[in-house]
Formats: structure tokens, C-alpha cells, sequence
């Protein structure tokens, strides 16, 4: 095939500076919130957009049934990571909002809001520079399968969704110590989170529906609704168990929230295996490659290969193997870069092995442009490693290599 019908070739670069800026992500939420807000000129809104850089802050929804630990957990998130905390309370407490001031009134009579008057509320709220810059944490929100629909065709997708779970005579049980700081908002527990501040303790007050009878009530209405919320959120969720004590729930609710689901940009995996000789680089090396279709390179092997064809760097490393010595860094990283860069490596990436084994190796790697994006390193006991090599045997043939008990040999480098 001659140099015009050959297909495009695509530098290994160019997916490397998109993995590496995160482009196609930047994109994506780009062209979402292009689509969600609709302005009048979708230029100034990307320009915007683009220059606010917020792609990645906070966007949580904690779910739970009555005492499970919600605004506790919520709270102690939006302390951590300096976001805005989002319940039904606080959206109807403000101020000089009419919104706000009609909802307030029908909260107060019915002790609820209509779903549209709380996703508007949520929205007006939301639009706000805080909530933009710093994100949010919607505490107990949404509280039905309809408000979830609602908030979605908004546009408000969370990216981490933290259901918390615990048995139902637990909550009961938990509710009815529960304290509030009037000054504050702060919620304590007379058992398990009692301030040790007098002056703080002799002005908690008792809150309102906390009774067994109103928590069963609460969380009947909470097991019919949370059934139909769950599916709005597929991928997403994680469920905690608030059964446990809160720190326990925070600090797995943080490790969550802190991380970042698969995109969907095109991945190419460069995949990097380190380990002591004999600690199973080659076989992971030939498993991975035939279970993801990556290009299995094997260091040694292409040093052989390069010798066996004679090729110009095989001369050069011939004196080298002959005379049982190290063969140096930047030859070895010329015949590994000749076998990067072949399209089947760059498309389909690859998995490789006995290089680098050394620091000066890695960084001779890495100024030339091969950026592994998954690195392993096998660790295997002495006493495995001895035992292995002396069993292991290898088919003159093919290279590839068995154990002396007739393990099947996985299929070598390509
Ligand atoms: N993991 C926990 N272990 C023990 N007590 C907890 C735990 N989490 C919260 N609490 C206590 O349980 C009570 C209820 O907590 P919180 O108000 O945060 O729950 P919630 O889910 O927001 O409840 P509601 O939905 O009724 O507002 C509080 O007194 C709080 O201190
Ligand atoms: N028990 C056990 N043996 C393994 C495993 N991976 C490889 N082996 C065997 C097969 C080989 O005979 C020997 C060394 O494996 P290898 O893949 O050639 O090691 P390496 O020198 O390429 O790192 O150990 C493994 O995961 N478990």
C-alpha cells in the first residue's frame, strides 16, 4: 500500500496531550451545558464556561431515611471541601427571594413543598456564583422520583450520589436523642455527640418531629420513595452504612466524592509492569494482551529480534550481548521507540515489560514522550521467586516460557 492510500497515521501525541489535558472531558461538559442552558450565544457561553474552569467541583446528593445521618455527613462534606450545603430548609430560609417567601409560607402550613416550587427554588439557587464556583451538597434532595425527573431536565446532574443505610429501629431509636443548636444549625446527639461546651449544651433544643411515631411515619414515606429515586441515578451511587459511628460515615462518604468516575473519552492503555525477574511480568504481560488486545513488548525480546534481523541497532547491540554487558539506556530506548510508534501501538496501545529498570531508564522514557497511564508493580516473596525460576522453563522455539509442573504457557510478545 503506497504512501497516499496508506491509512492517516495518528502521532502517538496526539491522544497522549488529549488523556493529558483532559480534553475530550473538557468538552463533554462543555457541550452538555451548551445543550442544558440553551443561551442566545453559545460562543460567550463556551468562552464563559471555559474560563469559570469548574468542572470539577462538587456536585453531591446525600440520601437516607430519617436519622440516618444526612445533614451531619453533609455538612461536615461541605466544611471539608468549602461547598455549599443545599436542604429544603435552607433553600426556603432566603432572603429576598419571592420564591423563597412563597414557599416559606406553604412550608409552614403544610409542611412540604409542591415539586415544581422546590426545583425552582433549587434552580434559582443553583445559578447563584457560589454554587458555580464552589459546587454543591443537596442534603436530602430529591425527596421523590419526581423531583429527581425535574431536576434532571434542569440540567442538574450529580456526579457522586451517597445513599446512607441503617435499620429502621436504629433511627427510630437515634432520632430521639438528637439536639440542635438554635445559634448554629449544628446537630448533636445526647449519646454519641454530646459538645463538651456547657454553654453550647444549655441552649440545644429539642427539634420537632422526632417522636417515634413521627420518625416511623417518616421512614415509611422514605422506603415507598426511594425505590423510584435510585434508578434516576445509575453508576453513581454508593451506599454507606450510617450504622456505624459518624466519622466511620464521613471519612467513606469523602473517599467516595473525592473520586473520579470513567469518562467516556477513547482510552488507549499504556500499560507499564515492574517486578523482580521471576515475579510473573511476562505471563500478566501475555494475559493482559489477550484479554484487552493490547501489543505485548517485551524489552529482551526486542533487543533479540533486533540482533536476529541483523538490523542496524541489532548491530550495535551485538558486542554488547556478547560480551554478557549492559546494552546502553538510549539504544535500547531507540529500538523500543521504533516499536512504540508503530500504528498497531498507538491504536490498540501496549503492555510493557523489562523496561525501565532503573530511574535513569524512566526518565530517559519520560523526556521522550512514552507516558505509561497504568503503572504495576508485582511484588512477590524471595522464597516464590527462587522457586519459580527454578521451575521455569522456556520453549527455545517460540520464547515462550511454562513452569517445569506444566503450567500452560501463555502466549509470548507480539
Ligand atoms: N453515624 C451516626 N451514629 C450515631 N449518631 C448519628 C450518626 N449520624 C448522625 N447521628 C445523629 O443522629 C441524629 C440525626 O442526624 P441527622 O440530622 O444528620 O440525620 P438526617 O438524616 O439529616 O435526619 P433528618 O432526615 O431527620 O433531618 C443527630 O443527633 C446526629 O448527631
Ligand atoms: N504461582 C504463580 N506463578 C507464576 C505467576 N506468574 C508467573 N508465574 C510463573 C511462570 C514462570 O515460570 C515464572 C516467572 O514468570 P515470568 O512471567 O517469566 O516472570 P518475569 O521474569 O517475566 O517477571 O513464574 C503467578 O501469578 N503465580
Amino acid at each position: 500500500m503506497d504512501a497516499t492510500t496508506a491509512p492517516h497515521r495518528i502521532p502517538p501525541e496526539m491522544p497522549q496531550y488529549g488523556e493529558a489535558n483532559h480534553v475530550f472531558e473538557l468538552m463533554q461538559n462543555m457541550l452538555e451545558q451548551l445543550l442544558i442552558q440553551q443561551p442566545k450565544d453559545p460562543i460567550t457561553f463556551m468562552i464563559e464556561h471555559l474560563q469559570r474552569d469548574n468542572d470539577y467541583v462538587p456536585k453531591i446528593v446525600i440520601l437516607g431515611p430519617p436519622a440516618s445521618g444526612k445533614t451531619t455527613i453533609a455538612m461536615w462534606l461541605g466544611k471539608h471541601l468549602n461547598s455549599n450545603l443545599l436542604s429544603v430548609e435552607s433553600l426556603i430560609a432566603k432572603e429576598y427571594s419571592s420564591l423563597a417567601a412563597s414557599a416559606r409560607t406553604h412550608y409552614q402550613k403544610f409542611q412540604t413543598l409542591p415539586n415544581m416550587l422546590l426545583v425552582r427554588l433549587l434552580q434559582e439557587r443553583l445559578r447563584e456564583e457560589d454554587c458555580v464556583r464552589r459546587g454543591w451538597i443537596l442534603d436530602g434532595i430529591p425527596e421523590t422520583r419526581e423531583q429527581a425527573l425535574l431536576i434532571q431536565t434542569l440540567g442538574v446532574s450529580p456526579r457522586h450520589v451517597i445513599v446512607l443505610s441503617a435499620p429502621d429501629t436504629v433511627l427510630i431509636e437515634r432520632n430521639l436523642g438528637k439536639r440542635i443548636d438554635p445559634q448554629t444549625g449544628e446537630i448533636y446527639h445526647t449519646t454519641f455527640d454530646w459538645p463538651p461546651e456547657s454553654e453550647i449544651q444549655n441552649r440545644l433544643i429539642v427539634p420537632a418531629g422526632i417522636s417515634e411515631g413521627e420518625t416511623a411515619r417518616r421512614l415509611l414515606e422514605y422506603h415507598r420513595n426511594i425505590v423510584r429515586i435510585l434508578p434516576s441515578y445509575p453508576k453513581i451511587v454508593k451506599v454507606i452504612t450510617a450504622d456505624q459511628p459518624c466519622v466511620d460515615v464521613f471519612y467513606q462518604a469523602l473517599t467516595y466524592v473525592q473520586t473520579i468516575h470513567r469518562s467516556n473519552a477513547p482510552f488507549t492503555p499504556r500499560v507499564l509492569l515492574c517486578g523482580p525477574v521471576g515475579s510473573g511480568k511476562s505471563r500478566q504481560a501475555a494475559l493482559l494482551a489477550q484479554k484487552y488486545g493490547l501489543v505485548n513488548v517485551c524489552c529482551g525480546q526486542l533487543l533479540k529480534e533486533a540482533m536476529a534481523d541483523k538490523s542496524k541497532y541489532g548491530e550495535m547491540i551485538q558486542p554488547f550481548f556478547e560480551k554478557e554487558t549492559a546494552v546502553p539506556s538510549y539504544v535500547i530506548m531507540k529500538v523500543l521507540k521504533q516499536r512504540l510508534d508503530q500504528q498497531d501501538c498507538v491504536e490498540r496501545g501496549w503492555v510493557l515489560h523489562d523496561f525501565p529498570r532503573d530511574r535513569d531508564q524512566a526518565c530517559l522514557m519520560d523526556s521522550m514522550g512514552y507516558k505509561p497511564n497504568r503503572v504495576f508493580f508485582l511484588n512477590v516473596p524471595y522464597d516464590s521467586i527462587i522457586e519459580r525460576l527454578t521451575l521455569r522453563r522456556t520453549d527455545p522455539v517460540t520464547g515462550e516460557r511454562a513452569w517445569a509442573l506444566g503450567l500452560s504457557a501463555a502466549p509470548g510478545p507480539s
